[in-house]
């Protein structure tokens, strides 16, 4: 089927809004954003002029309406465009992701991460993250993954994809709101599971560039490090580029920073590993790339032209984690059959989505009536996971 066929079958699917009170969407602006915020302000002791910040954008982002970012923000121009259909608008009654995209900016914003003076540049996020890579139950996870390296290769791009898509289940944002979710039980339900075109696109010896498009640090960055040993040790890839956000962003994304921070972590829990990773960096075979479209509030039909000749070169881009897909497959009330292939026919070479559900947006998932039938959470607590693989 062509590109232009693929879009014609596609169904008219409205983008997901805010609007609906008590909604899953709906409490993520109006309580999860002011505790996202009361946790950033107790995180640093920032000075009355920050606090204050903060405080207002609590109050704006919950009961205000869109206002432009200040005239002399280094990205103001770009955010007057984004900005241009939705100012004066409820937050409530623009695209959710637009929404979400717009709150992390401005909390940016209010803690002068941009602007000259002694907060620039400090991650409002790094206690959480910093807490994170710092527990001890780490440990477990990373002994499990080191036992890998004397399995049969399929065997281990099993396992490594295993842990990288569960390792998506519990980030930090969803924790807020969710304490509970890194300890409820792992479902092994998989809504759809391409496994197989997977490991077949990354057999022993196939050679080429896997693009993996990182989420979160920490518990998730980990996993997707040896998810990166293990293409590279095995020859299931060349060369393996890293996308990491280029400044803090839903909480846990992951930054340079935080990969810096992983591979302090495993010097002392798996220093062979964190050697594989750092000659991989050295010699070029395993490159990080931090491009502004990752926080930007576009999906990745507006992809630049730069991303998308390196997801055109690579022979496969994984895409990773919740937000990554409603930005793969667009924010939208698709209807759950929609075929995968058909809304990501525009992406630019072959793709693969490895995610745990923490948003209603699904496609390429006919049989979820059951699921449905019984309400609208499990696709929100990340219990269930789907591999997705277009090629
Ligand atoms: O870290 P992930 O897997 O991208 O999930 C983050 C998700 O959390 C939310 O911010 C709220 O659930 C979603 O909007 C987003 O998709």
């Amino acid at each position: 089927m062509s590109e232009a066929d693929h879009a014609r079958a596609l169904p008219d699917a409205p983008p997901i809004l805010s609007d609906v009170p008590g909604s899953f969407t709906w409490r993520v602006l109006h309580d999860r954003h002011p505790a996202i915020i009361a946790q950033v302000s107790g995180a640093f002791p920032y000075p009355p002029r920050i606090r204050q910040a903060l405080a207002r954008l609590a109050q704006d982002a919950v009961a205000g309406v869109v206002e432009p970012l200040p005239a002399d923000a280094h990205d103001a121009a770009d955010w007057a465009r984004w900005s241009a259909p939705y100012l004066g608008m409820s937050w409530y009654d623009v695209p959710f992701l637009w929404a979400e995209n717009y709150f992390y900016r401005r909390l940016l914003e209010a803690v002068e991460y941009f602007r000259p003076g002694p907060w620039r540049g400090l991650d409002p996020f790094t206690p959480q993250k910093s807490a994170e890579l710092a527990d001890p139950a780490l440990d477990a996870d990373l002994a499990a993954l080191a036992g890998l390296t004397t399995r049969p290769a399929e065997e281990q791009l099993t396992a490594a994809v295993d842990a990288a898509l569960w390792g998506n289940r519990a980030d930090l944002a969803t924790r807020v709101s969710d304490p509970e979710a890194e300890h409820r039980k792992q479902a092994s339900d998989l809504v759809a599971d391409d496994s197989a075109v997977l490991r077949r696109l990354l057999a022993p010896g196939t050679g080429g560039t896997v693009c993996l498009v990182a989420d979160n640090a920490g518990r998730e960055l980990i996993p997707d490090l040896v998810l990166v040993d293990v293409l590279l040790r095995n020859r299931l890839a060349d060369r393996v580029e890293l996308h990491l956000k280029p400044q803090p962003y839903f909480v846990s994304d992951a930054m340079l920073h935080d990969l810096l921070s992983c591979l302090r972590r495993l010097a002392d829990a798996e220093p062979a590993l964190r050697e594989r990773l750092w000659t991989a960096l050295d010699d070029g075979s395993l490159e990080v790339v931090t491009d502004p479209f990752y926080c930007e509030p576009l999906s990745y039909h507006d992809l630049p032209g730069d991303l998308a000749a390196r997801f055109r070169a690579a022979k496969l881009t994984i895409v990773k984690g919740d937000l990554n897909y409603r930005r793969l497959v667009g924010d939208r009330h698709w209807p759950a059959h929609t075929p995968f292939d058909a809304v990501t026919a525009y992406f630019p070479g072959a793709v693969a989505a490895l995610r745990t559900l923490k948003s209603e947006v699904l496609v390429g998932a006919p049989d979820v009536a059951a699921l449905d039938a019984a309400g609208v959470g499990w696709r929100l607590d990340g219990t269930h996971g789907l591999i997705q693989v277009r090629v």
